[in-house]
């Protein structure tokens, strides 16, 4: 469905994509994680038409970004919304751009207001409504016109859980009908509730893409005794549950709990925080 291949973006001496190459599918939702300045945002930026890439190319359904912004929707990392304009007014012109009309327009928006627990503040101007609020009503404009990519970078950001859960919740819902998702996030747990692939974006490239099993298996977990001295051995290791068997049978002293961490997702990013040291 979007196929980008080897973007290269630099602002001056700034290299904010340096090779950057991604494939997805419909249907699936990449999580794309990375450090601060990793190039997740300029990524998002270039296939949603918003910037030019120095090089590289980018196929939405086989066409350039811009003969394909009516089959994308764009949540982008910071609020933009119209503060005088209602929340109904944003996604009828979302819905409108997109070239909704009538009683079409009218179920898209009433169905995304209920999904994304909009209803009963659909007739308030989003300037005045709270942080989780706008972030429900951004993702409902990204929504209105089902479009098949969508490109929501960080969309939970500062969320609350009622205004995560129901983000999860149409973002699950509209991959299972097909729509491929790009979805950058920094709250790592968030990608195995949505069962995506992950793509890991590092210096303006991605290196490493799989699923969570295949991406995080390689890493250790850790095992922890704790003794009744207050004494704590900790080993790192990548099967735990052998480790702790042997440090049982090794530890002859009294023991006041033990606990066995399998590796995470947000080991996986740690992992790149350490690479990414000075
Ligand atoms: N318009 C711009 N002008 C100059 N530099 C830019 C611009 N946009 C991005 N950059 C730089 O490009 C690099 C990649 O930025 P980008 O926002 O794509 O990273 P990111 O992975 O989205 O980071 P974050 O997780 O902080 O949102 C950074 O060094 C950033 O400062």
């Amino acid at each position: 469905m979007l196929v980008a291949t080897d973007l290269v973006k630099r602002y001056g001496t700034v290299r904010a994509l340096e090779g950057f190459t991604l494939s997805v599918a419909a249907g699936e939702i990449v999580g794309l994680v990375g450090h601060n300045g990793a190039g997740k945002s300029t990524f998002v930026e270039i296939v949603s038409n918003l910037v030019r890439p120095d090089s590289g190319t980018v196929s939405i359904d086989g066409r350039p970004p811009a003969a394909a912004r009516g089959r994308i929707g764009v949540s982008p990392q910071h609020i933009s919304l119209y503060p005088s304009c209602t929340v109904r007014e944003h996604l009828e012109l979302y819905g409108k751009l997109a070239g909704l009309r009538g009683p079409t327009l009218r179920e898209a928006v009433d169905e995304l207001a209920v999904v994304l627990r909009l209803t009963e503040i659909m007739d308030r101007r989003t300037g005045k409504l709270s942080g989780g609020q706008q972030r429900r009503t951004q993702a409902a404009s990204a929504l209105v016109h089902r479009p098949p990519l969508l490109l929501l970078d960080e969309p939970t950001a500062g969320a609350d859980l009622e205004t995560r859960e129901a983000i999860l919740d149409v973002v699950k819902q509209r991959a299972g009908e097909g729509a491929a998702v790009v979805y950058t996030t920094h709250y790592l747990p968030e990608l195995t509730e949505l069962r995506a692939t992950i793509a890991v974006a590092r210096d303006g490239r991605i290196i490493a893409h799989g699923s969570y099993e295949e991406l995080v298996n390689d890493l250790p977990g850790e095992v922890r005794v704790r003794l009744d001295s207050e004494e704590e051995i900790s080993v790192s290791t990548h099967e735990p549950t052998v480790t702790l068997m042997d440090l049982l049978r090794q530890i002859d002293r009294p023991i006041s709990s033990v606990d066995v961490r399998h590796p995470s997702l947000d080991d996986l990013y740690r992992s790149l925080a350490v690479h990414d040291a000075p």
